[in-house]
C-alpha cells in the first residue's frame, strides 16, 4: 500500500494543509497585529484602511473575504482583524454548518461588533448559504419553526457583526454571496525574502538560533507557504539539536532537509519520483497521466492532485492535450540531459517549453 493511500497529502512534510502538530504550535507563532504580519503588502494596506475607517466611524467594518491557497495566513489575518477592532472572534467552518439551524444558532449568539470567521465558506450547505445572505445584508435571519404547511418564519434581529470568510476557491462562491463582501483580499504565495523573515520570526519565538543563510535555505524549500516554512523549521531544529549544537546554519538546514527528502526547490520524494519517471522512462513525455501514475506506483488522483500542482506552478511539468511533458527546467533540476531532438519541425509545445533548443 502506498503511503499516500488514505489521505494522499497527509504525511507529507511539504503539504500546505495543517496537521495535528501544526495546529498545536501555530497559535504561538501567529502574528497578533497587522504590522507584525509579514508580506501580502497590498492586502495588508487595503485591510488597514478598511479597519481604520471603521474604527473612526465607530461602526462594524464591511464583511471581508480572504481567498488563496491553504497555509498563507487567512486564519491569522482574521484573528488580527478582530484584535485590531478590539472585538471577540468566533471561529467556524463551512463543513461544520450543514443545516441552516446550525448557522442560526451561531448568528443569534453573536455579540455586537463580534467577528465571525467562516473558513472554507465555499463548503457550506445551500440553505445555510441563503440564510447568510440576509444576515450579511440586513443583520436579520428568518428562523423557520415547524415543518410542512404549518411552518412559520420568525424574524430574528442580529447585532451588527463582521463576517470574515475564507476560501481556497473564490471562483466556487455563488455571485450573490461574493457580492455581499465589501472587501476581498487575494492572498499570494510568499516571495523567498518574505519567507525568510517568517522563519526568522518563528525561530526567535521558538528560541532557535538561526543565521540569515540558514533561514534563507529553509525559506527556499517552503513552496511560498508560511505554514510549510514553520514546519520545516521545526524539523531542522530537531536535527540541529540532536546531531549538532542546536544552531541552524545554511549547511545544517540543507543537511536536515536532505534527511527529510525535501530538496533545494521544495520538491519531496513523490514530486521527484513523478519527474524522474517522466524524464527517465518516457524521455520527458508526452505521457498519459495513468501511465505516469503506474510508473511511480501511485493512484492517478495522487499524482494529479498532490504532486502536479506544485510541479506545474514551478514550471517543471506541463499538462497538454497529448499528455504530461517535462520542461527544460525539469531536466536541469534533476541534473539530466534531454534526449537529442529528432529531425523534423518542432511542435509549438516544444518551442514553448524549450525556447533555447536549436531548431533542427
Ligand atoms: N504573513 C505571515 N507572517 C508570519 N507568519 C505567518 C504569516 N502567514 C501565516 N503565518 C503562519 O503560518 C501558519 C498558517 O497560517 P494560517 O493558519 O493563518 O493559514 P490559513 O491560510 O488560514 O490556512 P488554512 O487555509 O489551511 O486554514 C500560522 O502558524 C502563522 O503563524
Amino acid at each position: 500500500m502506498s503511503p499516500y493511500d488514505s489521505d494522499p497529502a497527509a504525511d507529507r512534510l511539504v503539504t500546505a494543509a495543517a496537521d495535528g502538530e501544526d495546529q498545536a504550535v501555530e497559535a504561538a507563532l501567529r502574528p497578533k497585529q497587522l504590522d507584525e504580519f509579514i508580506g501580502q503588502e497590498r492586502v495588508r494596506e487595503q485591510l488597514s484602511l478598511v479597519l481604520q475607517a471603521a474604527r473612526r466611524r465607530g461602526t462594524a467594518p464591511d464583511h471581508v473575504l480572504l481567498s488563496g491557497p491553504p497555509g498563507l495566513g487567512k486564519t491569522t489575518l482574521s484573528m488580527i482583524i478582530a484584535a485590531e477592532l478590539g472585538a471577540p472572534i468566533r471561529i467556524t467552518s463551512g463543513p461544520a454548518i450543514q443545516h441552516a439551524g446550525d448557522l442560526a444558532a451561531i448568528l443569534s449568539s453573536l455579540t455586537e461588533g463580534e467577528v465571525l470567521f467562516l473558513d472554507e465558506i465555499h463548503r457550506m450547505s445551500r440553505p445555510a448559504e441563503e440564510m447568510l445572505y440576509m444576515a450579511m445584508e440586513d443583520f436579520r435571519v428568518d428562523v423557520i419553526v415547524g415543518k410542512g404547511p404549518g411552518a412559520t418564519a420568525i424574524p430574528l434581529e442580529l447585532p451588527p457583526f463582521t463576517l470574515v470568510g475564507a476560501t481556497t476557491r473564490a471562483g466556487l462562491l455563488p455571485p450573490p454571496l461574493r457580492d455581499r463582501f465589501g472587501f476581498t483580499g487575494h492572498m499570494e504565495f510568499y516571495a523567498p525574502a518574505e519567507l525568510q523573515r517568517v522563519v526568522h520570526r518563528s525561530a526567535a519565538l521558538l528560541d532557535v538560533e538561526i543565521d540569515p543563510a540558514g533561514a534563507a535555505e529553509i525559506a527556499g524549500r517552503s513552496r511560498g507557504t508560511p505554514r510549510i516554512a514553520n514546519r520545516l523549521l521545526r524539523r531542522v531544529r530537531d536535527y540541529a539539536q540532536v546531531r549538532h549544537d542546536g544552531q541552524v546554519t545554511r549547511e545544517i538546514a540543507a543537511q536536515a532537509l536532505q534527511v527529510y527528502e525535501v530538496d533545494a526547490r521544495g520538491l519531496d520524494r513523490l514530486d521527484r519520483a513523478v519527474l524522474d519517471a517522466l524524464l527517465r522512462l518516457f524521455g520527458g513525455g508526452p505521457v498519459g497521466l495513468s501511465t505516469l501514475a503506474v510508473a511511480v506506483g501511485e493512484e492517478s488522483e495522487t499524482v494529479e492532485e498532490v504532486a502536479e500542482p506544485f510541479l506545474v506552478r514551478e514550471g517543471l511539468l506541463a499538462r497538454t492535450p497529448r499528455g504530461r511533458i517535462a520542461t527544460a527546467a525539469a531536466w536541469q533540476h534533476l541534473g539530466l540531459t534531454p534526449p537529442v531532438q529528432a529531425a523534423g519541425p518542432r511542435t509549438s509545445t516544444q518551442s514553448a517549453l524549450f525556447p533555447d533548443d536549436p531548431v533542427v
